[in-house]
């Protein structure tokens, strides 16, 4: 059965008033009021089409002001197009901004009475999963105060639960969930992976390249307005992130003496490589990552080393100022690094191993070195990743 089309946007674009100052503001209004005139306009959406179908999940990514949030504002309908058309069906679950749907004086618990009578549920239906939204909100006490006492945080937890409650055909989530603790976050991404496994659809607002590739299989970058690329997730966030790798080497250059290579990864290795063959890793197994790095000006620098799936969205990343990396000084300029990757949730099929020299604060990215390996073993039906050890017991 051909999936449904949730989404379909036909040439939209949205214009906003231009006003800086207040008083700028008041002048326009009253100019439209009495009919004479009309205020400049900037466009901040411009001739967005688009489809969605049940079952995808496409991440929007852009720099901050490229329109992203606007965009989604218009498929959950909070707001009309200056043109165009926005089609949407079946149930939509949004998360846009923080406490949007909230009444800040009543308690919790109240607004999840009114917002899931609002969202249809009937007072049985409510009864019945309001204890399942409280635990996974998990705010305590909290939920029988009012939510303008609420931190950030908490009224992010209150309305995900809310969302996990209703199960929407269409899940609409902007950068909000970035404000949730990393625990938090762990819980909405198993759930979200959950959802999705069962044929969600999810439309993700993030600057989190890292979130865009491990939920959606494609990506769709909004620069100024405008659809600028769209496709594989892997691809499009490529793509922006070399855009924006280009972008800071522009900008740092003029204010260094430091080449372009200056911080070099001179080599690395992978446990199992063969000379000039492939690396095959069973599934399941630690991954052991050795190489050498080169600082020009003798000071240590940073490594990051990752794990990247070839035409997919799979990624994992470590890097040596925060986590996992050991970086061991050999000569002055010379450092040895060496990781070994906890066992990893991987697929079986091919993928690139990443190391990329930075600069010391980690700041700015200097050189990438790859290495293609590809994991091998058996698996049952997987549509969603799960710890390696796990596979393992399943293993027959
Ligand atoms: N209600 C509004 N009135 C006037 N201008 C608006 C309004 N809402 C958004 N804008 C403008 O529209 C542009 C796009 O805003 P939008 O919030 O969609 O960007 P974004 O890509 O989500 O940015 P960020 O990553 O910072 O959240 C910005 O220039 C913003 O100032």
């Amino acid at each position: 059965m051909a999936a449904q089309l949730l989404v379909k946007l036909e040439n939209v674009n949205k214009f906003y008033p231009k006003l800086t100052s207040s008083r700028e503001r008041l002048q326009a209004l009253w100019a439209v009021l009495r009919g004479k005139g009309e205020y400049a306009r900037h466009p901040v959406l411009q001739n967005i089409s688009l489809e969605v179908y049940q079952g995808e999940t496409l991440g929007i990514i852009g720099e901050n002001g490229a329109g992203k949030s606007t965009l989604l504002k218009h498929i959950a309908g909070v707001v009309k197009p200056s043109s165009g058309k926005v089609r949407v069906t079946g149930r939509i679950g949004a998360l846009l901004e923080l406490g949007a749907g909230f009444h800040p004086e009543y308690t919790g618990r109240e607004n999840l009475q009114l917002s899931g009578a609002l969202m249809g549920m009937g007072d049985a239906e409510l009864q019945d999963k309001l204890a399942g939204i409280i635990e996974f909100a998990d705010i305590g006490a909290y939920i029988d105060e009012p939510i303008k006492h609420y931190s950030s945080g908490m009224v992010v937890r209150l309305g995900f639960a809310l969302i996990t409650a209703s199960r929407p055909d269409l899940l609409i989530t902007d950068e909000v969930l970035a404000v949730g603790d990393e625990s938090f976050q762990k819980k909405c991404t198993h759930w979200m992976e959950d959802y999705l496994g069962n044929g969600g659809t999810l439309l993700l607002c993030s600057h989190s390249m890292f979130h865009v590739q491990k939920l959606c299989q494609k990506a769709c970058w909004i620069k100024e307005g405008r659809m600028v690329s769209y496709g594989e997730a892997f691809q499009v966030t490529q793509e922006y992130l070399a855009y924006h790798e280009e972008k800071s080497r522009q900008e740092v250059r003029p204010q260094t003496a430091l080449s372009a290579a200056a911080y070099q990864v001179k080599d690395l290795w992978l446990q199992g490589e063969k000379e000039g063959g492939l690396a095959v890793i069973p599934m399941g197994e630690e991954l052991k990552v050795r190489g050498e790095v080169y600082s020009p000006d003798d000071r240590t620098p940073t490594v990051a080393v990752g794990i990247m799936r070839i035409n997919g969205a799979e990624i994992y990343g470590f890097t040596s100022d925060v986590d996992g990396v050991v970086l061991k000084r050999q000569q002055p300029t010379r450092f040895r690094f060496a990781l070994t990757f906890p066992r990893l949730a991987l697929l079986p099929g091919r993928y690139k191993l990443c190391a990329h020299a930075m600069d010391p604060e980690g700041m700015r990215l200097f050189d990438v070195v790859e290495r293609e390996f590809q994991v091998v073993g058996r698996t049952r039906e997987l549509g969603v990743c799960h710890l390696a050890h796990e596979w393992q017991e399943n293993l027959p």
